[in-house]
């Protein structure tokens, strides 16, 4: 109660300040607040709190590059939602408002914290991954989630690209499981306008990540449904989930194509197959109109970030190993430059899997 209290206190009171409220409203709002956690043990957010909360979670998610744009989050209040197949339709609109047909609008929606809400995906658009006697189906970092959606009775197609079903639990009762309409989908084919073999390769990603499994914390509440989306930087999809020996391992196929010699490593073949297969994941997600940012115009938005807070008087945190991107680090600034991993709140937590 008290831990409650002061971390609700702390919380409204940046939280006003930085929406210009008087003091006279901020006095008036602890005591209600004072009063209701005293009544309740809790207390409700007003919208404009649970909007500006999440705002200041992203700015304070320490491992993100993307934080300039925080202050224009789309934040959609779903608190009303309790019922399993209401949420998954609200997702449903999530995935459609967030791809707005391709102009990806950075976008959160917030379950109520008191109905126990969670949302098993890791992301609300990701591809299956199937264990077969002739190796790993698919994504390999979604064969444990696959089978207990197999579990609950979903049939994949069995291909490497199968959008994954939604399974949303309230409570204690059994969860729901949900295919997506294949009309809300978007999705880009990876090619290469250099490299016509690369349509050989069959590959495509999903156009919009929304993070699904991680809870947000503001004022001492925790809404461990939130779902939050913005767009890709092209190196999570070519330095990193087409890539990785553990992902897609797509490398030694893309060596191929391009003619690499890859007996040797000091041929380069890998860095020469990471720039194609990052630059084909550019282009092609540019050709199709969907929303990404290579890492070099991502590290200069983060760099004017990290001036528009100066200005504002806030201490930038972040975490260095991640805000690098994995491909060509040294060449954007933040390889340069030290950033303390001080934890500020609200921000975006991990919580345990809800399966
Ligand atoms: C608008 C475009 C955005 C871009 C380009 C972007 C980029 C990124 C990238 C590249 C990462 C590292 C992910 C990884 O390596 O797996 C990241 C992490 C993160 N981002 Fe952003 N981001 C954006 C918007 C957002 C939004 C809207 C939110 C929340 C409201 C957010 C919250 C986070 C959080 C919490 C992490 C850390 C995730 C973890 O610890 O696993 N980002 N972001
Ligand atoms: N571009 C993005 N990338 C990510 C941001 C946060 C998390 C993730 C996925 O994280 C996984 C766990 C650690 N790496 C992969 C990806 C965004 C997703 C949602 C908002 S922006």
């Amino acid at each position: 109660m008290q831990i409650l209290l002061e971390e609700a206190a702390a919380f409204i009171q940046a939280c006003y300040q930085e929406l210009g409220k008087s003091f006279q409203a901020l006095d008036m709002r602890l005591s209600e607040i004072k009063q209701e956690i005293q009544a309740t043990s809790t207390y409700t957010h007003t919208i404009e709190e649970i909007e500006h909360g999440a705002r200041m979670a992203w700015r304070n998610a320490n491992r993100c590059i993307g934080r300039l744009f925080w202050n224009g989050l789309h934040v959609q209040d779903a608190r009303h939602i309790t019922d399993p197949n209401q949420i998954i339709e609200q997702l449903f609109q999530h995935i459609e408002q967030a791809t707005n047909n391709g102009k990806v609008r950075p976008m959160i929606t917030i379950f109520s914290p008191a109905a126990n809400i969670r949302v098993w995906n890791h992301q609300l658009l990701r591809y299956a991954g199937y264990e077969t006697e002739n190796g790993v189906v698919g994504d390999p970092a979604s064969i444990r989630f696959t089978s207990v959606c197999r579990d609950l009775g979903w049939e994949g197609k069995g291909t490497a690209f199968d959008i994954l079903p939604l399974v949303v639990q309230a409570g204690a009762q059994k969860p729901v499981l949900k295919e997506i309409p294949a009309s809300i989908i978007k999705e880009v084919n990876i090619e290469h306008e250099a490299y016509p073999a690369f349509k050989e390769l069959d590959i495509r990603w999903y156009a919009v990540p929304i993070v699904s499994d991680m809870k947000l914390e503001i004022g001492g509440i925790t809404y461990n449904a939130a779902p939050f989306n913005g767009w890709y930087m092209g190196t999570e999809i070519g330095a990193r989930n087409l890539a990785d020996e553990d992902r897609y391992n797509m490398l030694p196929k893309v060596a191929e194509l391009l003619h690499l010699d890859q007996t040797r490593a000091s041929s380069l073949w890998k860095d020469r197959a990471l720039v194609e297969l990052n630059s084909a994941v550019l282009q092609s997600f540019q050709d199709a109109g969907v929303t990404i940012v290579d890492h070099h115009t991502a590290a200069k938005q983060f760099a004017h970030f990290e001036k528009q807070e100066q200005k504002a008087g806030r201490d930038v945190t972040g975490m260095w190993s991640w805000l690098i991107p994995p491909m060509s680090p040294a060449a954007t600034h933040i390889f340069h430059k030290p950033y303390s991993n001080s934890i500020v709140k609200p921000n975006y937590f991990y919580q345990d899997d809800a399966y």
